[in-house]
Formats: C-alpha cells, sequence, structure tokens
C-alpha cells in the first residue's frame, strides 16, 4: 500500500450542515443590512469559488464587521450540533484511520469543527485546519502537502471553489455528490473524480 494522506471538507462531506448554516448566515446577513443576499442560491453560488473572497466582494465597501463575525462563530458553534454526519462517512472515516493520516480542512471556524467531532466521537483527524488557519484552501492544502512529501495527497469536498483551490495544488481532488452543490456544478472544476458514495470514497483511495 502506497503512503497516503487524506483531508476531508467538513461542511457538505462530513457534516449533513446546510440546514443549520443557511439560517445562521442570513441572520448575520441580515444583520449586516445585506437582507438582498440572503438567497440559497446567492450563498451556494459564492461556494464556487473562495467563499470569503465572494463574502467580502459581495459586502463590499463595509468589511465585516468584527462582532457580527463572532457571534456567527458562536451561532454555527450551536446550530452544528443539531447536524449529524451523512449516512456511512463515519465508518469511512474510521476505515482510512486505520492506514492513513487524516485531515480536515474546512471554512468553517475551529471551535464548530471541534464541537461537531466532538458531538459525534470523530477523533480521526491528526490536525483540523479551520477558518482561523487561513481562508484558502491552496495555502492549507500545500501545507499539509510539505510535511507529507513523499505521499500522495487526496482532497475531498463537495463544493466547486474547494475544488479548484485544490487544482492548483498536487493533491489527488476528489469531488463529492451528496453534499451542497451538484455534480454538474462540481464537474466544472474538473476533478480528477466524483463519487456518489461513502464506501465508493473508501475504495477509491485504498486501491488507487
Ligand atoms: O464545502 C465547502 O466549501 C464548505 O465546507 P467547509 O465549511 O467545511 O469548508
Amino acid at each position: 500500500m502506497s503512503q497516503k494522506v487524506v483531508l476531508f471538507d467538513m461542511d457538505g462531506v462530513i457534516a449533513d450542515s446546510w440546514q443549520a448554516f443557511y439560517p445562521v448566515f442570513s441572520e448575520y446577513l441580515n444583520k449586516t443590512g445585506f437582507n438582498d443576499l440572503v438567497s440559497e442560491a446567492v450563498l451556494l453560488e459564492m461556494f464556487e469559488g473562495n467563499f470569503y473572497q465572494n463574502l467580502q466582494t459581495a459586502l463590499h465597501p463595509c468589511p465585516v464587521n468584527q462582532t457580527n463575525f463572532l457571534q456567527l462563530s458562536l451561532a454555527l458553534t450551536t446550530a452544528i450540533k443539531s447536524c449529524s454526519p451523512f449516512p456511512g462517512i463515519k465508518q469511512a472515516l474510521q476505515q482510512l484511520n486505520h492506514h492513513y493520516p487524516l485531515y480536515l480542512i474546512t471554512n468553517n471556524f475551529n471551535a464548530t469543527a471541534s464541537v461537531f467531532l466532538e458531538e459525534h466521537r470523530l477523533n480521526v483527524f491528526q490536525e483540523v485546519l479551520g477558518l482561523e488557519t487561513h481562508r484558502d484552501k491552496t495555502v492549507k492544502i500545500a501545507r499539509i502537502q510539505a510535511q507529507y512529501p513523499d505521499h500522495s495527497v487526496f482532497f475531498i469536498s463537495d463544493t466547486l471553489g474547494d475544488i479548484l483551490e485544490a487544482r492548483q495544488t498536487e493533491a489527488v481532488t476528489i469531488a463529492i455528490s451528496w453534499g451542497w452543490h451538484s455534480r454538474q456544478t462540481l464537474l466544472r472544476g474538473s476533478p480528477d473524480t466524483i463519487l456518489d458514495t461513502p464506501d465508493e470514497l473508501l475504495d477509491y483511495i485504498i486501491h488507487f
């Protein structure tokens, strides 16, 4: 078995969290006076590129309000408690964890990710690289790649923006179809593969 390291996105891949993310984010936008951005389609479109860059552009010229941002982090951390892992993903993570180092690379806050992982006893990641680490997943993937120069690096996500950022690295980019973006949207990023179930994901990585 060749050496591999596997990097997971959280929201939409592990956590079934859109139903928590959307109302919390809508409230944040309402509070900041950007009610016109409150739409599932608009928010999902922001994930077609770098979410935070797109958000900043949409909010321009208003800078992101730090107090509201802190409230956002607290609200997301509370909301994630009502979210479950997608069926089969916990078992796939546990299997992969027997063979490879796993990392969580998320646009969510570290605290939100930690609460979700603890709540579901997902003690499988070497490290969580959240929003506080960097707002660009290219940088976070490259950082792990540098730590494992002889390994094949796999990155798994459900959004086009993530796939495009991962394509700027050496990582094998795996899109999964059970998350926030449709298969059609994900294919625009030319991922190395697109998979439909956690079992397929397990199989793909083990036999790569
Ligand atoms: O899929 C996404 O881009 C959002 O997921 P993340 O918050 O875990 O990064």
